[in-house]
């Protein structure tokens, strides 16, 4: 897991790193400004490419300063800078810069307060204005000048942060931002990246490490990570040589109407696929001939809840495709009431949820819940940003003993310690039906294993979204039927844990 840092770790982990490696303040931002070079040649190779590199006289400026030279070294031979003063404080690295620009060829302008903008003629645009050392809102002549770079429309290339955007507080819905076509930001994301607010501001983000200490920022004080592969390594075990399916659990799908029966499909299907022993699917009788035919391996109680045998199952995902009649409503009763293992509930089931406190309130602890987030602000009210989404996820993780994933583009679970992880893989190739039944699949079929609840989830969001990631990139295409994943899951969970 990687740690999520504020700006004012940031700054922390900043002066740690000059004290304790140690580097001289200066060279450090020398090597950040060269990751960022690094970055930028990829994106934007051929060297006659006109570059405007816009500066502020703070630190971010300091680093467009320095990157403007070192594109220079590297033979870019059309760039220019423009000092935006719209403070008379400059910091010590950017003097130093500055000194060092003045002994190349490239030429630069300082505009102040009350000037005319200067029209921009260069093809890109290099944001090193303000960084992570915002303070307030943009207001007066940076506002003004910042509005008026973003009437250019042209490829603007960010240093470590859109200038006008917090790194970890709210961004105001009328912010002024510099909008960037790509953020190059340095040793980790932002937490303002992870969440759809800062999405008209950025179209895409990197991370370049810049070899801040990183034993320091593990040990920073945060609630918030990031999962990585070699977390889902280390939590997904090999199946064992002497297995047999009754190693594996038995989860119990409790899904889909007759013209909802795909959803039931999807979700058994990835149960299957992701390793439960047995996968049983409650379903209606009408969807008997379409499950037996698309997934043999699966069995069916069709109709009739009294056939249910609660004890025989190790996990149960209820919701998806499910309806919300009074058949529907008495399944979830039941299935709250009857059944001791671990459970999923997802869509449908969380509709009435969150119709019926009395209902929700009889959830089992750890059990997980996978809302998107209008069945999020169904289920705990309307919230009107992603920050207090994320307080509300925590508190009620913590209070309700629950797994909360709050499904999006980089889906977060709320665990009841009170950490949220972020996921970052994942594709907008998946943002289509049926996408999340076999999540809620996954997710089952790993608790049936025996995998802790927190695990389940955490792992059950990585792999699905993977999944989606290696679609596309194997094949190239725009958006992914949700029944091509639950076998792609299979692949990466194998290829995940092989270990020779
Ligand atoms: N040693 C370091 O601290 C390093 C810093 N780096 C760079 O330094 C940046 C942070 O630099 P600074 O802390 O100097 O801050 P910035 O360069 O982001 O901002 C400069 C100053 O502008 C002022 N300001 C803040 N909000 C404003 C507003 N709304 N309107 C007008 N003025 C405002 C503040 O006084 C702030 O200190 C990072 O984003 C990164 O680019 C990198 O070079 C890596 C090393
Ligand atoms: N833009 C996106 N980027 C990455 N993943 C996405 C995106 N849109 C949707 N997904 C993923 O697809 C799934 C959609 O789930 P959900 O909204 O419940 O859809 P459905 O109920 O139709 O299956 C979630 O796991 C979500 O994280
Ligand atoms: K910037």
């Amino acid at each position: 897991m990687k740690k999520i840092i504020s700006a004012t770790q940031t700054r922390e982990a900043d002066a740690y790193t000059i004290a304790h490696e140690p580097i001289a303040s200066i060279d450090l931002m020398e090597r950040a400004s060269k990751a960022f070079v690094q970055r930028f040649m990829i994106e934007v190779p051929h060297k006659h490419t006109s570059i405007a590199v816009y500066c502020g006289t703070g630190n971010n400026g300091g680093d467009g300063l320095a990157v403007a030279r070192l594109l220079n070294a590297e033979k870019y031979r059309n760039i220019s800078v423009i000092i935006l003063q719209h403070s008379f404080k400059t910091t010590p690295d950017f003097e130093e810069n500055l000194r060092r620009l003045k002994k190349t060829s490239i030429q630069y302008e300082i505009i102040q307060d009350g000037m005319e903008f200067p029209p921009n003629q260069a093809e890109v645009i290099i944001d090193a204005i303000l960084g992570s050392g915002l303070n307030k809102p943009l207001e007066g002549s940076i506002a003004l000048w910042v509005e008026q770079l973003n009437g250019f429309e042209k490829n603007v290339i960010a240093v470590d942060i859109p200038t006008g955007m917090f790194a970890d507080q709210l961004i105001d819905k009328d912010a002024v931002i510099l909008k960037s076509d790509l953020v190059i930001s340095f040793q980790r994301p932002k937490l303002n990246f992870l969440l759809p607010e800062s999405s008209p501001f950025i179209k895409q983000w990197e991370v370049v490490d810049i070899g801040l200490d990183e034993h320091f920022i593990q040990h920073c004080v945060s609630d918030k990570v990031i999962i990585e592969e070699a977390d889902i390594k280390e939590i997904i075990r090999v199946r064992d040589n002497f297995s047999y399916k009754g190693t594996y659990g038995h989860t119990l799908i409790i899904a889909g109407q007759p013209e909802t029966m795909g959803a039931a499909l999807l979700c058994a299907e990835a149960s299957l696929n992701t390793g439960s022993g047995l996968t049983t699917a409650f379903i209606p009788a009408s969807g008997l001939t379409a499950l037996n035919s698309r997934l043999p391996e699966v069995m069916a109680i069709p109709d009739d809840h009294s056939k249910i045998d609660w004890k025989n199952y190790d996990a149960i995902a209820i919701g998806p495709g499910l309806g919300k009649n009074l058949t529907a409503k008495e399944l979830l009763s039941l299935t709250l009431q009857n059944f001791r293992g671990s459970i999923v509930l997802d869509a449908d089931a969380l509709n009435m949820l969150s119709d019926d406190q009395l209902l929700f309130n009889l959830l089992p602890e750890q059990s997980i819940i996978t809302p998107h987030v209008k069945e999020f602000d169904r289920l705990f009210g309307e919230h009107f940003s992603w920050h207090s989404r994320l307080i509300t996820m925590q508190e009620q993780a913590r209070e309700r003993d629950l797994i909360i994933v709050l499904k999006n583009r980089y889906t977060i679970i709320a665990t009841p310690n009170g950490s949220l992880y972020f996921n970052l893989t994942g594709t907008p190739a998946m943002a289509t039906g049926g996408s999340g039944d076999v999540l809620t699949g996954v997710i089952a079929s790993l608790l049936a294993q025996g995998y802790f609840a927190p695990q389940a989830a955490i792992a059950g969001v990585y792999l699905h979204g993977k999944a989606g990631c290696e679609i596309v990139r194997r094949m190239g295409i725009n958006v992914i039927p949700a029944s091509q994943l639950a076998t792609e899951i299979n692949k990466v969970m194998y290829s995940i844990v092989k270990h020779d």
